[in-house]
Protein backbone atom coordinates (compact mmCIF):
# COMPACT_ATOMS: atom_id res chain seq x y z
CA UNK A 1 0.00 0.00 0.00
CA UNK A 2 0.99 3.50 -0.59
CA UNK A 3 0.68 6.41 2.39
CA UNK A 4 2.93 9.61 2.14
CA UNK A 5 3.33 11.54 4.89
CA UNK A 6 5.49 14.76 6.56
CA UNK A 7 5.90 15.79 9.57
CA UNK A 8 6.24 19.71 10.36
CA UNK A 9 7.58 21.83 13.14
CA UNK A 10 9.71 24.16 14.62
CA UNK A 11 13.33 23.08 15.25
CA UNK A 12 13.37 20.13 18.38
CA UNK A 13 9.86 20.38 18.42
CA UNK A 14 10.57 16.32 18.71
CA UNK A 15 10.10 15.79 14.60
CA UNK A 16 12.51 13.28 15.07
CA UNK A 17 11.88 11.50 18.24
CA UNK A 18 8.31 11.05 17.21
CA UNK A 19 9.08 9.85 13.87
CA UNK A 20 11.27 7.13 15.32
CA UNK A 21 7.96 5.86 17.14
CA UNK A 22 6.22 5.87 14.26
CA UNK A 23 8.79 3.89 12.38
CA UNK A 24 8.64 1.42 15.29
CA UNK A 25 4.64 1.39 15.25
CA UNK A 26 4.02 1.09 11.33
CA UNK A 27 7.41 0.22 9.88
CA UNK A 28 7.53 2.95 7.29
CA UNK A 29 10.60 4.46 6.10
CA UNK A 30 11.81 7.76 7.48
CA UNK A 31 13.18 10.33 5.19
CA UNK A 32 15.06 13.29 7.53
CA UNK A 33 16.44 16.04 5.39
CA UNK A 34 18.70 16.92 8.22
CA UNK A 35 20.27 13.85 8.76
CA UNK A 36 21.00 13.06 5.38
CA UNK A 37 22.61 16.89 5.31
CA UNK A 38 24.88 15.98 8.52
CA UNK A 39 25.78 12.65 7.15
CA UNK A 40 27.22 15.03 3.51
CA UNK A 41 29.08 17.19 6.29
CA UNK A 42 30.45 14.28 8.39
CA UNK A 43 31.67 12.69 4.90
CA UNK A 44 32.92 15.78 3.73
CA UNK A 45 31.02 15.73 0.25
CA UNK A 46 30.20 18.53 -1.94
CA UNK A 47 26.87 18.74 -0.91
CA UNK A 48 27.50 18.77 2.80
CA UNK A 49 30.53 21.66 2.04
CA UNK A 50 27.65 23.83 0.81
CA UNK A 51 25.25 22.88 2.76
CA UNK A 52 27.34 23.50 5.80
CA UNK A 53 27.79 27.17 5.10
CA UNK A 54 24.04 27.73 5.56
CA UNK A 55 23.12 25.24 8.50
CA UNK A 56 26.26 27.02 10.61
CA UNK A 57 24.73 30.27 10.22
CA UNK A 58 20.79 28.49 11.16
CA UNK A 59 20.03 29.84 7.73
CA UNK A 60 17.64 26.84 5.43
CA UNK A 61 19.42 25.19 2.78
CA UNK A 62 18.73 27.12 -0.74
CA UNK A 63 15.02 25.23 -2.31
CA UNK A 64 16.67 24.97 -5.58
CA UNK A 65 19.25 22.54 -3.94
CA UNK A 66 17.43 21.01 -1.45
CA UNK A 67 14.39 19.89 -3.43
CA UNK A 68 17.16 17.99 -5.97
CA UNK A 69 18.68 16.35 -2.91
CA UNK A 70 15.53 15.28 -1.53
CA UNK A 71 14.26 14.41 -4.53
CA UNK A 72 17.52 11.90 -5.38
CA UNK A 73 16.92 10.74 -1.69
CA UNK A 74 13.54 9.76 -2.00
CA UNK A 75 14.58 7.95 -5.80
CA UNK A 76 16.75 5.84 -3.19
CA UNK A 77 13.00 4.76 -1.14
CA UNK A 78 12.35 1.52 -2.86
CA UNK A 79 8.86 1.24 -0.79
CA UNK A 80 6.03 4.22 -1.51
CA UNK A 81 4.99 4.40 2.27
CA UNK A 82 7.56 6.83 3.86
CA UNK A 83 7.33 10.09 6.19
CA UNK A 84 9.16 13.29 5.30
CA UNK A 85 10.91 14.79 8.50
CA UNK A 86 12.62 18.61 7.88
CA UNK A 87 11.01 18.72 4.57
CA UNK A 88 9.42 21.14 2.94
CA UNK A 89 10.15 24.13 4.67
CA UNK A 90 9.13 26.98 2.57
CA UNK A 91 6.28 27.44 0.42
CA UNK A 92 8.70 26.70 -2.74
CA UNK A 93 9.72 23.49 -1.52
CA UNK A 94 6.15 22.25 -0.97
CA UNK A 95 4.92 23.54 -4.01
CA UNK A 96 7.78 20.93 -5.91
CA UNK A 97 6.77 18.44 -3.84
CA UNK A 98 2.97 18.31 -4.41
CA UNK A 99 3.98 18.85 -8.24
CA UNK A 100 5.48 15.38 -7.77
CA UNK A 101 3.16 13.79 -5.17
CA UNK A 102 -0.11 14.04 -3.26
CA UNK A 103 0.49 13.34 0.30
CA UNK A 104 -2.09 11.74 2.34
CA UNK A 105 -1.37 13.34 5.68
CA UNK A 106 0.84 15.98 7.13
CA UNK A 107 1.43 16.20 11.00
CA UNK A 108 2.70 19.80 12.57
CA UNK A 109 3.68 19.29 16.03
CA UNK A 110 3.16 22.92 17.76
CA UNK A 111 5.47 22.74 21.05
CA UNK A 112 5.98 25.87 22.95
CA UNK A 113 9.18 27.97 22.13
CA UNK A 114 10.32 27.91 26.19
CA UNK A 115 10.69 24.32 26.10
CA UNK A 116 12.12 24.28 22.75
CA UNK A 117 14.77 26.30 24.14
CA UNK A 118 15.35 24.30 26.79
CA UNK A 119 15.37 20.84 24.55
CA UNK A 120 18.27 22.12 22.59
CA UNK A 121 20.77 22.75 25.39
CA UNK A 122 20.33 18.93 25.71
CA UNK A 123 20.24 17.34 22.52
CA UNK A 124 22.84 14.59 22.07
CA UNK A 125 23.08 12.60 18.31
CA UNK A 126 23.95 10.43 16.82
CA UNK A 127 25.25 11.24 13.55
CA UNK A 128 25.05 8.37 11.50
CA UNK A 129 21.90 6.82 12.50
CA UNK A 130 20.37 10.31 13.53
CA UNK A 131 19.22 8.67 16.95
CA UNK A 132 18.64 11.41 19.29
CA UNK A 133 19.33 11.66 23.03
CA UNK A 134 18.34 14.19 25.76
CA UNK A 135 20.24 14.72 29.43
CA UNK A 136 16.45 15.32 30.88
CA UNK A 137 14.19 13.10 28.58
CA UNK A 138 15.99 10.00 26.84
CA UNK A 139 19.75 9.92 28.38
CA UNK A 140 22.04 7.43 26.85
CA UNK A 141 22.52 3.99 28.65
CA UNK A 142 26.42 4.70 29.10
CA UNK A 143 26.66 9.06 28.90
CA UNK A 144 27.65 9.95 25.63
CA UNK A 145 27.54 6.78 23.51
CA UNK A 146 24.98 5.72 21.59
CA UNK A 147 22.53 3.28 22.57
CA UNK A 148 22.98 0.67 19.72
CA UNK A 149 26.70 1.26 18.36
CA UNK A 150 28.10 2.41 21.31
CA UNK A 151 29.62 5.22 19.22
CA UNK A 152 30.20 8.66 20.05
CA UNK A 153 27.14 11.15 20.70
CA UNK A 154 28.23 14.97 19.49
CA UNK A 155 25.98 17.73 20.25
CA UNK A 156 25.12 19.94 16.95
CA UNK A 157 27.17 22.64 16.23
CA UNK A 158 23.50 24.51 15.20
CA UNK A 159 22.47 23.56 18.16
CA UNK A 160 24.03 26.51 20.21
CA UNK A 161 21.69 29.37 21.77
CA UNK A 162 22.81 32.07 18.99
CA UNK A 163 22.60 29.97 16.00
CA UNK A 164 18.86 28.82 17.25
CA UNK A 165 17.12 32.02 18.22
CA UNK A 166 18.48 32.28 14.00
CA UNK A 167 16.97 28.95 13.00
CA UNK A 168 13.45 29.98 15.24
CA UNK A 169 13.67 33.16 13.47
CA UNK A 170 13.75 31.45 9.46
CA UNK A 171 11.14 29.11 10.83
CA UNK A 172 8.50 31.41 11.28
CA UNK A 173 9.22 33.54 8.65
CA UNK A 174 9.67 30.51 6.19
CA UNK A 175 7.99 27.27 7.53
CA UNK A 176 4.86 28.40 9.77
CA UNK A 177 3.11 29.42 5.81
CA UNK A 178 3.83 25.13 4.92
CA UNK A 179 1.57 24.67 7.41
CA UNK A 180 -1.28 26.99 5.76
CA UNK A 181 -0.34 25.59 2.05
CA UNK A 182 -1.07 22.05 3.67
CA UNK A 183 -4.37 23.49 5.73
CA UNK A 184 -5.50 24.68 2.12
CA UNK A 185 -5.13 21.15 1.29
CA UNK A 186 -7.13 19.47 4.18
CA UNK A 187 -4.92 17.00 4.76
CA UNK A 188 -3.03 19.02 7.79
CA UNK A 189 -2.99 17.88 11.27
CA UNK A 190 -1.88 19.56 14.19
CA UNK A 191 -0.75 18.54 17.71
CA UNK A 192 -0.06 20.50 20.77
CA UNK A 193 1.53 20.04 23.77
CA UNK A 194 4.69 20.20 25.71
CA UNK A 195 6.09 16.66 25.65
CA UNK A 196 6.21 13.93 23.25
CA UNK A 197 4.80 11.31 25.12
CA UNK A 198 1.47 13.16 25.03
CA UNK A 199 1.72 14.26 21.41
CA UNK A 200 2.36 10.67 20.47
CA UNK A 201 -0.76 8.80 21.28
CA UNK A 202 -2.53 11.05 18.82
CA UNK A 203 -0.13 10.85 16.12
CA UNK A 204 -0.34 7.43 16.52
CA UNK A 205 -4.09 7.39 16.46
CA UNK A 206 -4.25 9.71 13.22
CA UNK A 207 -1.97 7.24 11.24
CA UNK A 208 -3.91 3.99 12.36
CA UNK A 209 -6.75 5.64 9.92
CA UNK A 210 -4.48 4.98 7.51
CA UNK A 211 -1.73 2.08 8.02
CA UNK A 212 -2.13 -1.52 10.53
CA UNK A 213 0.17 -1.30 13.48
CA UNK A 214 3.54 -3.58 12.98
CA UNK A 215 3.15 -6.84 14.45
CA UNK A 216 4.32 -7.47 17.86
CA UNK A 217 7.31 -9.94 16.82
CA UNK A 218 6.18 -12.72 14.85
CA UNK A 219 3.55 -15.17 16.06
N1 LIG B 1 12.55 16.99 27.84
C1 LIG B 1 12.07 16.49 26.68
N2 LIG B 1 12.92 16.37 25.63
C2 LIG B 1 12.39 15.85 24.49
C3 LIG B 1 11.04 15.45 24.36
N3 LIG B 1 10.87 14.97 23.09
C4 LIG B 1 12.07 15.08 22.46
N4 LIG B 1 12.99 15.60 23.31
C5 LIG B 1 14.40 15.87 23.08
O1 LIG B 1 14.43 17.18 22.53
C6 LIG B 1 15.41 17.27 21.50
C7 LIG B 1 14.73 17.62 20.19
O2 LIG B 1 13.98 16.50 19.75
P1 LIG B 1 14.10 16.06 18.21
O3 LIG B 1 13.28 14.82 18.04
O4 LIG B 1 15.54 16.03 17.81
O5 LIG B 1 13.35 17.33 17.50
P2 LIG B 1 13.43 17.80 15.98
O6 LIG B 1 14.57 18.79 15.90
O7 LIG B 1 12.10 18.45 15.75
O8 LIG B 1 13.68 16.57 15.16
C8 LIG B 1 16.13 15.91 21.49
O9 LIG B 1 17.25 15.98 22.36
C9 LIG B 1 15.09 14.97 22.08
O10 LIG B 1 15.70 13.85 22.73
C10 LIG B 1 10.20 15.61 25.51
O11 LIG B 1 9.00 15.29 25.49
N5 LIG B 1 10.74 16.13 26.63
N1 LIG C 1 14.10 21.29 3.90
C1 LIG C 1 15.14 22.08 4.22
N2 LIG C 1 15.32 23.26 3.58
C2 LIG C 1 16.36 24.08 3.89
N3 LIG C 1 17.28 23.81 4.85
C3 LIG C 1 17.13 22.63 5.52
C4 LIG C 1 16.08 21.72 5.24
N4 LIG C 1 16.19 20.64 6.06
C5 LIG C 1 17.27 20.89 6.85
N5 LIG C 1 17.84 22.08 6.52
C6 LIG C 1 19.03 22.68 7.15
O1 LIG C 1 19.54 21.79 8.14
C7 LIG C 1 19.38 22.35 9.45
C8 LIG C 1 19.02 21.25 10.43
O2 LIG C 1 17.79 20.68 10.02
P1 LIG C 1 17.04 19.67 11.05
O3 LIG C 1 17.98 18.59 11.47
O4 LIG C 1 15.74 19.28 10.42
O5 LIG C 1 16.80 20.67 12.26
P2 LIG C 1 15.87 20.39 13.57
O6 LIG C 1 16.00 18.92 13.81
O7 LIG C 1 16.48 21.19 14.62
O8 LIG C 1 14.50 20.83 13.17
C9 LIG C 1 18.31 23.41 9.29
O9 LIG C 1 18.45 24.42 10.30
C10 LIG C 1 18.63 23.95 7.90
O10 LIG C 1 19.77 24.81 7.95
Amino acid sequence: MAFRAVILGAPASGKGTISSRIVKAFGLEHLASGDKLRVNIAQNTPIGKEAKTYIEKGLLVPDDFMVKFIANELKQIRSSTWLLDGFPRTIGQAKALWEVQKLDVVLNLVVPFDVIIDRVKGRWVHLPSGRVYNNNFNAPVVPGKDDVTGEDLVQREDDNPTVVLKRLEQYEKLTRPVVEFYKDKGILNEFEGRTSDEIWPKVKSIISNFLPGQKIGKL
